[in-house]
């Protein structure tokens, strides 16, 4: 069996994507994601230009070896544009097999540990009582899970607050646009909500919150202190995680659950974060993490330590990152929870999948493969469209992180 063709489609209905179709000698194809929100070209360039050629020819069942070709054979290992074109080569290769062996995906890997897998949502709103009131939606429509984040008075356009409320969308400007950030009206402001939070709705939902990398080990410390009271499932990305033994001192200081890992490629970023026992849950996924096969590799080495998964799902991983992680957080026995932010119907028209909501849980699709197709001619009817994330900066215009 031969690889004859590796294809990639970039489209933007509504947001960008750039998918990896794998096609074969027997009519067998997969599909995969290599979207870098923000960077997408580079790694349109690393596919067509670096691997395409690479693959013809190869045989499509050799999973693991074109994985260890791919990596060690670049000889310049890991980052965000290596390792997303490798997922989607590895996540094409596994579609390829299921569909070949007739099974869905999670069979492949061992079968299934769960029915459905637990998600959350995201509420957000421009102030406290905006937010409540999103919260009690994601309530009413069957969430188990809800991330809130709230506008902070003082601070323009804080972390995580979107216009509409499914469909939070950060990438929205062909030039950065600038937001801003202030350490203490956020300190003063982000517990108030979760005390409201606790007060109107109890302690009957998990409720989650996203640093997004912004405060300092000390102020990281502080803030889980005091959210200490209000039982979050994770607190994520509260500081930088360059520097892992940062998270030793917010350790020290608060029992507040901690989640890293979204922006991680390989187990050797994790590492350490999980050998020391300094987080809770390992944010790592498929599209940013070399795919199944090296995520797997993750998962393993946090189960050792009782550190669950709680794979990456914003909007910038397509629908064939989502449905390929919901096969693997079927499988996955230290499975947390599975970040679900709703595609736009039309993402969701470009990007047929079987998986469904039901309860407050995502379910995987039982349709050989990982369940999600791309239609190429309603892909070709959306261009690619140049769009940033945010830059953020202090009120004296110092850079920060977005
Ligand atoms: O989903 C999250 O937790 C995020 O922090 C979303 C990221 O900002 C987004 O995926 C960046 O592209
Ligand atoms: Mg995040």
């Amino acid at each position: 069996m031969k690889i004859t063709a590796a294809r990639v489609i970039v489209t933007c209905p509504g947001r960008n994507f750039v998918t990896l179709k794998i096609e074969t000698d027997q009519g067998v194809y997969g599909i995969g994601d290599a979207t870098l929100n923000g960077r997408e070209l580079p790694v349109v360039s690393y596919l067509e230009d670096h691997v395409a050629p690479c693959l013809i020819g190869m045989d499509p069942r050799r999973i693991e070896d074109i994985w260890q070709y791919l990596y060690r054979g670049a000889y310049w290992r890991r980052g965000p544009v290596t390792m997303r074109a490798i997922a989607a080569v590895d996540v094409a290769l596994w579609d390829i097999k299921a569909k070949m062996a007739g099974m869905p995906l999670y069979q492949l890997l061992g079968g299934r540990s769960r029915e459905g897998v637990m998600v959350y949502g995201h509420a957000n709103g421009s102030d406290i009582a905006e937010t409540v009131d999103a919260v009690g939606q994601y309530i009413d429509m069957g969430y188990k899970a809800i991330r809130a984040q709230t506008g902070v008075p003082g601070i323009k356009d804080a972390y995580g607050v979107g216009r509409g409320k499914l469909y939070y969308e950060p990438a929205d400007a062909a030039l950065p646009s600038v937001t801003g950030w202030d350490t203490r009206k956020s300190l003063n402001y982000v517990p108030k909500l979760f005390e409201k939070l606790r007060a109107t709705y109890g302690f009957d939902h998990h409720l989650l919150h996203d640093g997004h990398h912004r405060y300092t080990p000390q102020e990281a410390a502080n803030l889980g202190k005091m959210l200490e009271p209000y039982q979050l499932f994770w607190l994520e990305d509260v500081t930088p995680a360059e520097n892992q033994e940062a998270f030793k001192l917010i350790r020290q200081h608060t029992v507040t659950p901690l989640a890293v890992g979204e922006i991680f490629n390989t187990i050797w970023d994790a590492k350490d974060l999980i050998q020391n026992q300094l987080i809770d849950y390992i944010r790592a996924t498929i599209v940013g993490a070399g795919g199944v096969t090296h995520l797997r590799r993750i998962a393993d080495l946090a189960s050792l330590y009782q550190i669950r998964t709680g794979c990456h799902g914003a909007t910038d991983l397509s629908p064939v990152t989502m449905g390929t992680a919901l096969h693997f957080d079927t499988w996955v026995p230290n499975f947390g929870i599975q970040e679900y932010m709703r595609h736009s119907e039309e993402t969701d028209a470009v990007f047929p999948h079987d998986y469904h909501f039901a309860d407050g849980e995502l379910f995987c699709g039982e349709t050989p493969g990982h369940g999600v197709d791309i239609d190429e001619a309603l892909a070709a009817k959306y261009p690619y469209k140049p769009a940033y994330l945010p830059v953020a900066r202090l009120e004296d215009g110092t850079m920060w992180n977005w």
